[in-house]
């Protein structure tokens, strides 16, 4: 009988940099400045400013032309190279036989550089953009601002967009919608467009909300920028995808029983034990050898019956004092560790918290182990000493970082601080969860369908994590596959979905995933 030592965790310990660099670059999300870093790279490399602009505007048209019919469209253009990409795409749809106008913001004169040199390339009229520029459009592109937006919409670009988001004209957005900031999806008056489309790679604000919202469909335009531009460029964000983290996933061979796979422990509560169930038949669903349950019978012994008559494979195991869940941690064959669903906010459920952060075992604190911390989140912090994966959602993060972290800072950036505060893994959830390492690696996930927002969905989250530590997968890595997992489960149910249905799914998911595991590195 062996447990997951040491020195397996660590072979299994890969970062983002790994033998699929290539795949796993399709995912880097960039900011604005290493987009134009991107630009004045690939202009060095020898293709024009003038044909990357070309490219983008012919990427945006023929997305246009693609999805809808011909039909009237106004352009709305900006000062700056967005709106040079604007006067390219109403070339092209015009050339295509579009009736299409254009409307400017600023005097013609302003316009500079290549998007002058576009412009130039533009046979029809030009309006002054006012809201009557609307009138009789069927189709608006809004190619006012992107990457360069540098403060709040005001005046008529923002009296025209909210204008055009009233009439509920189909908008499209030439990179990002105009308003949005590039680098925090923060909006700063932009309005929710049907489709985005933008260049060489996503920004973060295509991501995280409220930019995913407004946002609408994305395509990611290939414009010709050459991929050696990573060799200057070193992203480290990412959206979440299977090549960041499959070569880490753990794996089955012939060597495997069920103690090498290792042992995982979920903190069952009373009265609230549907939650621990969850997370507890997760945690085996997705690969943990054994799965057992600590069950509280301090109060009574209804709940060991609860959870075994409940349970099949999973072991429930009585804890009525402190010695004994002492006892059970001090077993070196139990991997991982889980507390908090159904687990009750208090000062019972803090000194088993930490106990198991003691025992040094891969941890995940969810739900309740979180918020019995409210008061004293610096004992929690400190208390973290080796694998620790927490999983708030936003209520359960402000109760623990709201005096910490501002507030007002994008998801991002709070996430990223929180994992470097609390020196742990921080999955903070949401439609578009970050996952955020203390050393500032991060993930944003966005393949988690509005289903997932059902009662115990979390809980089956946090198992999902727990199974994948338990098996010795580094722990920012187990984190991003729990998370995309997890997403995938509900996409594989379909509607209808509630969170017990979840765990079954992940035989399917799963099988996927070695498949592409055995692929060889792209
Ligand atoms: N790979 C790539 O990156 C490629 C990028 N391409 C395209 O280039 C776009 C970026 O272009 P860009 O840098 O010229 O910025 P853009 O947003 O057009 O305008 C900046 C101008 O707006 C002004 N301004 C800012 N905020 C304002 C406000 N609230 N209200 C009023 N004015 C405001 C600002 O003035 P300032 O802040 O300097 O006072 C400046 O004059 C990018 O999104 C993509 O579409 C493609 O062509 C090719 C490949
Ligand atoms: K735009």
């Amino acid at each position: 009988m062996t447990s997951i030592s040491t020195p397996q965790r660590d072979a299994l310990k890969c970062d983002l940099h790994s033998s699929r660099r290539d795949e796993q670059l399709l995912h880097a999300l960039l900011t604005t400045n290493q987009m134009a870093e991107a630009d004045r790279l690939t202009i060095d490399y020898g293709i024009t400013a003038e044909t990357l602009m070309e490219n983008a505007g012919r990427a945006v048209a023929t997305a246009i032309m693609n999805r809808w019919n011909i039909c009237p469209v106004v352009v709305l253009c900006g000062p700056g190279n967005n709106g040079g990409d604007g006067f390219v795409v109403a070339r092209l749809l015009a050339e295509a036989n579009w009736p299409v106008r254009v409307a400017l913001l600023v005097p013609l004169e302003k316009i500079q550089g290549c998007a002058s040199y576009h412009a130039a390339r533009w046979n029809g009229p030009i309006d002054t953009l006012t809201t009557a520029t609307l009138e009789g459009a069927e189709l608006i592109v809004d190619a006012l601002f992107g990457a360069g937006l540098s403060r709040s919409l005001e005046g008529v670009a923002a009296q025209v967009l909210t204008a055009a988001s009233a009439k509920n004209t189909p908008i499209i957005a030439v990179d990002v919608p105009s308003g949005l900031m590039g680098d925090t999806g923060e909006n700063m008056g932009a309005v929710p467009c049907v489709l985005t489309v933008m260049f060489f790679r996503k920004k973060i604000a295509h991501l995280l909300q409220p930019g995913k919202r407004l946002c609408g469909d994305l395509i990611v335009a290939n414009i010709d920028t050459p991929s050696s531009v990573f060799d200057c460029i070193s992203p480290d964000c990412y959206e979440n995808h299977p090549s960041l983290w499959v070569n880490a996933l753990p794996i089955l061979n012939v060597d495997s029983h069920k103690y090498n796979r290792g042992h995982a422990l979920v903190w069952g509560g009373w009265p609230m034990t549907g939650a621990a169930r969850m997370a507890a038949l997760s945690a085996a669903r997705v690969g943990a050898g054994l799965t057992s349950v600590a069950v509280d019978t301090s109060q009574n012994d209804i709940a060991l019956s609860v959870y075994a008559i409940t349970l099949t494979s999973i072991m429930a195991k009585p804890v009525t004092t402190q010695q004994d869940l002492d006892t059970i941690l001090s077993d070196k064959r139990i991997t991982g560790l889980l507390i908090g669903p159904g687990a009750g906010v208090g000062s019972d459920t803090k000194l088993r918290v930490l106990s198991m952060l003691k025992s040094g075992q891969a941890t995940v604190l969810d739900a309740d182990a979180l918020s019995s911390f409210q008061q004293d989140p610096e004992s929690l912090f400190q208390a973290i000493n080796g694998p620790c994966v927490l999983t708030p959602h936003e209520d359960e993060f402000s109760r623990l970082f709201a005096d910490l972290v501002p507030t007002s800072d994008n998801k991002l950036a709070r996430a990223r601080a929180a994992a470097k505060i609390s020196r742990a893994i921080v999955i903070l959830k949401g439609n578009d969860t970050v996952i955020a390492a203390p050393d500032g690696r991060a993930i944003i996930n966005a393949n988690a369908p509005s289903t997932l927002a059902t009662a115990g969905s979390g809980d089956v989250l946090a198992g999902i994590t727990l199974g994948l530590l338990t098996q010795g997968m580094e722990p920012f890595l187990a984190s991003a596959a729990a998370v995309w997992l997890h997403g995938a489960a509900a996409t594989h149910f379909g509607l209808g979905l509630i969170a017990e249905d979840l765990p079954d799914q992940l035989p399917a998911v799963l099988k996927q995933l070695v498949q592409l595991k055995k692929q060889p590195d792209t």
